[in-house]
C-alpha cells in the first residue's frame, strides 16, 4: 500500500501571488506575504508604470549635472522656478498634529528600536528605510511588517535573554516614515523586467497597508506622514506631490 495515497498534507503556499508583470526575487516568508499581497504589489506596479519615465529622466539629468559640475560648472537655480523665488507667497500652515517637532528621534525600522523610539518622549520618530537601514530583503520586508504592527498599535517584542517584553506606551511620538531616495533600485522586485524604484516600494507598501488605519483612527490631516530624502531638484519634490495626490485622492 502506498501511504502517499492516503496522506495528503495540506498544501503549503511557498511563493508570492503576484500581479501581471511583477516578479519577486526575494526569499518567501509567510510574514512577508502579508505585506506582499497581490493588491499591494499591483499598487506599487501602478506607481512604477506611472512614474518610471519621469524617474529615468530625473536620474539622467542628475548624471548630466554631475558631469557639468565635475567640469567646473557651479550649481545654480532652475530658471523656470525664478517666479517662485521672486514672487510673494507664504507656506501653508503646518498640520496641528505635527506643529511641535522640537525633538525628533530617528533610527532603522527594527522592531525593538521602533518601540523604544515611539516610547522615547520625542515628539516625532522618523522611521528610516534610508541610510539608517541596510536595504537587504530581510530588513526591508521585516521593517514593513514592524511598521504595520506599530500603526495598528499591536507591536511588541520579547527580549528572551533579558526576559523583557516591549510594548507601546499610551503616549507615543508621531510616526514619520522615510522611504529610500529616488536613486536606489529594489532589485528583489522586478516590474516589467526592470528593478522597481526603492522609494516606490517603501512608500507604496507602507501607504497601501496603513493609510486606512490612519484615516479611521485619526481622521483627515493626521498622516501617514513622510520624510522625503535626498532630493536634488524641485522636480523630485513635484513628483512626490503628484504621487501622494494620486495615491490618496486630494494631495496632503
Ligand atoms: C538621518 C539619520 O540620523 S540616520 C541615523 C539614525 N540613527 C541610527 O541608525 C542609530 C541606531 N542605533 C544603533 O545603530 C545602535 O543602537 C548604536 C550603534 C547607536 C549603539 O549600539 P549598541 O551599543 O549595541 O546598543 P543597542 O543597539 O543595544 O542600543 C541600546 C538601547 O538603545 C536603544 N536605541 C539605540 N538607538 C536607538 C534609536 N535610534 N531609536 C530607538 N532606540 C534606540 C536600543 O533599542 C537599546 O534599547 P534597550 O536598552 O531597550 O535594549
Ligand atoms: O541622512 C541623513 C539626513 O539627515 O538626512
Amino acid at each position: 500500500m502506498d501511504i502517499g495515497t492516503y496522506y495528503q498534507p495540506s498544501r503549503k503556499i511557498t511563493a508570492y501571488d503576484v500581479p501581471e508583470g511583477v516578479d519577486i526575487r526575494g526569499r518567501f516568508d509567510e510574514e512577508f506575504a502579508k505585506i506582499l499581497t497581490k493588491d499591494a504589489l499591483q499598487f506599487v506596479a501602478d506607481l512604477q508604470r506611472e512614474f518610471r519615465n519621469h524617474i529615468k529622466y530625473a536620474m539622467e539629468y542628475r548624471k548630466e549635472a554631475k558631469k557639468r559640475y565635475n567640469e567646473g560648472a557651479l550649481p545654480g537655480f532652475d530658471p523656470t522656478t525664478r517666479y517662485i523665488r521672486e514672487g510673494e507667497w507664504t507656506c501653508a500652515p503646518v498640520p496641528p498634529a505635527v506643529a511641535d517637532r522640537k525633538v525628533e528621534i530617528t533610527g532603522p525600522v527594527e522592531r525593538k528600536m521602533i518601540i523604544n523610539a515611539l516610547n522615547s518622549g520625542a515628539k516625532v520618530f522618523m522611521a528610516d528605510f534610508e541610510d539608517a537601514l541596510s536595504p537587504s530583503w530581510e530588513n526591508l520586508m521585516r521593517g514593513q511588517v514592524n511598521l504595520k504592527d506599530a500603526v495598528d498599535g499591536t507591536i511588541s517584542f520579547h527580549d528572551k535573554a533579558r526576559s523583557r517584553v516591549y510594548k507601546l506606551n499610551n503616549q507615543t511620538a508621531k510616526l514619520f516614515v522615510r522611504p529610500r531616495g529616488w536613486h536606489l533600485p529594489e532589485s528583489h522586485i522586478l516590474i516589467d523586467g526592470e528593478p522597481a524604484t526603492g522609494c516606490l516600494v517603501d512608500f507604496g507598501l507602507y501607504f497601501f497597508h496603513n493609510f486606512a488605519t490612519f484615516r479611521q483612527a485619526q481622521g483627515q490631516g493626521f498622516g501617514p506622514f513622510f520624510y522625503l530624502p535626498k532630493m536634488e531638484h524641485s522636480r523630485g519634490r513635484r513628483r512626490w506631490r503628484v504621487l501622494k495626490g494620486e495615491a490618496s485622492g486630494p494631495p496632503f
